[in-house]
């Protein structure tokens, strides 16, 4: 470890983040990562904010909006220029194929992986199952809508954008009567009594859902060590096992695929993954023990061999 260089005031680190509160809190949890583990000047490291293309879209489902890397096209352009040296991402929303030029040197711990339900006032229920009959229930993810519709099909799902805060302000505002977060967002925004944790047994959440991503340029061999050793092993290995399963379906953030891969007892790795129709009437889960890519690709391809056609055409394989 002596051996890596460190960054200082003179030449700090410029960590690149998107610009929303969400995406700020992520980036000071890596500059805390890399100065706890180094006892880093504070000075050596240095936010470099900016907005991102999917930010900019609001009134669109971004699965219309079409062409890809909506999250971190800016970031991978700043980051190939030269202009910040590490780029600090939600996992969940970034490809699972990448350019080879972006190397992935570390996971933070992964946070709560689970989805919370959260609703306006005047509406008690604490699982989906509690919803009010015909209630309406917001959220932009096609897996969100596809599970709720299988678990509700009388809810009507309806679009609902924005980051963390634009969302409640709308669910307050009375647009639709409830909605679905990521425990892991709400909890770094401070936000912890906010909606009730919806059990992954009933809802799986998204591939690398509560992960925290930070790349570098794949020729950048000093910086990658200094992420290697904030890396955390046990969430790089099981969230690797959920984008693996992703790419093989050939999916992304906003296809219709649940996965969730979590540490057994007795030191296994099991994968449990989902995949549905659009409309959430259609869908195929399975689970298996996972020790490398292979076993995550065979755990979609089995899913693809039962899924009926209605899921399957939705899929590039
Ligand atoms: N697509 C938006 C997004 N990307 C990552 C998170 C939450 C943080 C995480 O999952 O690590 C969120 C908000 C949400 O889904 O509620």
């Amino acid at each position: 470890m002596a051996s890596i260089p460190l960054p200082t005031p003179a030449r700090p680190l410029r960590i690149g983040t998107r610009a929303s509160p969400l995406a700020l809190a992520q980036a000071n949890m890596a500059a805390a990562a890399l100065t706890k583990a180094h006892a880093l000047d504070l000075e050596a490291l240095e936010i470099v904010a900016m907005t991102a293309t999917g930010d900019r879209i609001q009134d669109r489902a971004l699965a219309e909006v079409g062409g890809k890397a909506l999250w971190t096209r800016e970031l991978d352009a700043a980051l190939d220029a030269g202009a910040i040296d590490i780029a600090v991402h939600s996992l969940k929303d970034v490809e699972t194929i990448r350019d080879a030029r972006f190397a992935l040197g570390a996971m933070l711990e992964r946070a709560d992986p689970r989805d919370r339900l959260v609703v306006r006032g005047g509406v008690t229920a604490s699982t989906i199952a509690d919803l009010p009959h015909g209630a309406r229930l917001g959220t932009s993810s096609p897996r969100r809508a596809a599970q709720v519709r299988r678990l509700r099909p009388d809810l009507a799902t309806t679009l609902l954008r924005g980051n963390v805060q634009t969302r409640l302000a709308r669910l307050e505002g009375g647009e639709v009567d409830a909605t679905l977060l990521a425990a892991a967002g709400l909890d770094r925004l401070g936000m912890h009594d906010i909606g009730e944790a919806q059990s992954t047994d009933l809802l799986l959440p998204a591939a690398s859902q509560g992960a925290i991503g930070i790349e570098c340029r794949a020729d950048d061999a000093a910086t990658f060590a200094l992420l290697k050793t904030i890396d955390h092993a046990p969430t790089h290995r099981a969230v690797a096992a959920e984008r693996a399963l992703l790419a093989a379906l050939g999916g992304d953030c906003r296809s219709p695929v649940a996965a969730y891969a979590h540490w057994l007892g007795d030191g296994a790795l099991r994968l449990d993954a989902e995949i549905f129709s659009d409309d959430g009437a259609d869908h195929v889960a399975g689970h298996a023990l996972v020790t490398g890519r292979g076993d995550a690709e065979a755990l979609a391809q089995r899913l693809l061999d039962e899924a009926p056609g209605s899921v399957r055409r939705l899929f590039a394989v």
